[in-house]
């Protein structure tokens, strides 16, 4: 049991109860309904991929990473304003920033930072385990979240959806095997994503997608996320229907994200 997600699992439930003690439930609940203005400024993240999409093109969710467990840093010169701005000018749908500071080198302000430097909608990408995150999504200025089923007690999971929808963001299921996938087929969400790196043992195979993809009902959204390197990889996945990526490494490591990511995808 002492595998990395669970690792990190535990330091989250030690984090919330951290900004619990600083800020009430209650009061983070509070500012963010109170919040009107916050809400109708909300980037639509699932219309922005099917926009996309319905224009014939692969619809990205650019990731702003600075660093991961599995890989260290990769990118030593990181400004998540100017990636932004990169990928916006390369044909992104949307933007995926990691806002966890202990194993991705993340936060909160690279989030904000990103978010105001384009127009493009944001998921907040991180391990949530409580509604408290939910809102602390928002009031960071989030578009969407991600909810990984491996990581997260269904009925909560649940919960938090609900909670995301009601403040009207977006939400990003994650499986990454076909008794997860069932787990998340039973939220509302139309956004499936399937991992192709295992977060236990960081194992990647793209055949996770294509094996789990004839379980998935054409009216939702397939994601395709991680270990997307090349034309090729983009290519069979295109050539299996699924139109969606979640793609972080391969941008970080080229010299202009943006310019890499017209270039896999355009
Ligand atoms: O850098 P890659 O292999 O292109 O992967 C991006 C993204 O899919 C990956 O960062 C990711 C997918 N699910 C996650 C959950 C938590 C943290 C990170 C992730």
């Amino acid at each position: 049991m002492s595998d990395i997600l669970n690792k990190i699992l535990a330091v989250k439930a030690d984090e919330v109860a951290a900004a619990k003690k600083y800020r009430s439930l209650a009061s983070l609940r509070e500012e963010v309904e109170a919040d009107r203005e916050s809400r109708a400024a909300i980037r639509g993240f699932e219309a922005s991929l099917r926009r996309k999409i319905a224009a014939g093109q692969a619809g990205v969710i650019a990731e702003v990473k600075k660093a991961s467990p599995s890989k260290g840093v990769l990118r030593a010169d990181f400004q998540p304003a100017a990636i932004a701005q990169s990928y916006a000018a390369g044909g992104a749908a949307c933007l995926s920033v990691l806002t966890d500071e202990q194993f991705f080198q993340g936060s909160v302000d690279y989030l904000k930072q990103a978010r105001a430097a384009c127009a493009l909608p944001v998921i907040r990408k991180d391990f949530l385990v409580d509604l408290y995150q939910v809102y602390e999504a928002r009031a960071m200025g989030a578009d969407c979240i991600l909810l990984i089923v491996a990581g997260l007690d269904h009925g909560l999971m649940a919960e938090m959806e609900a909670c995301a929808h009601e403040l009207g963001m977006d939400v990003l299921v994650e499986s990454h095997d076909g008794d997860e996938l069932a787990a998340a087929l039973k939220l509302k969400t139309n956004l499936i994503g399937i991992n192709n790196r295992n977060l236990r043992t960081f194992e990647v195979s793209l055949d996770n997608t294509i094996d789990l993809l004839d379980r998935i009902p054409a009216e939702r959204m397939v994601v395709t996320e991680s270990g997307i390197l090349n034309g090729a990889d983009v290519r069979r996945m295109r050539e299996a229907n699924v139109h969606a990526f979640l793609v972080g490494e391969a941008f970080m490591r080229a010299e202009d994200p943006g310019t890499e990511l017209s270039r896999l995808f355009g």
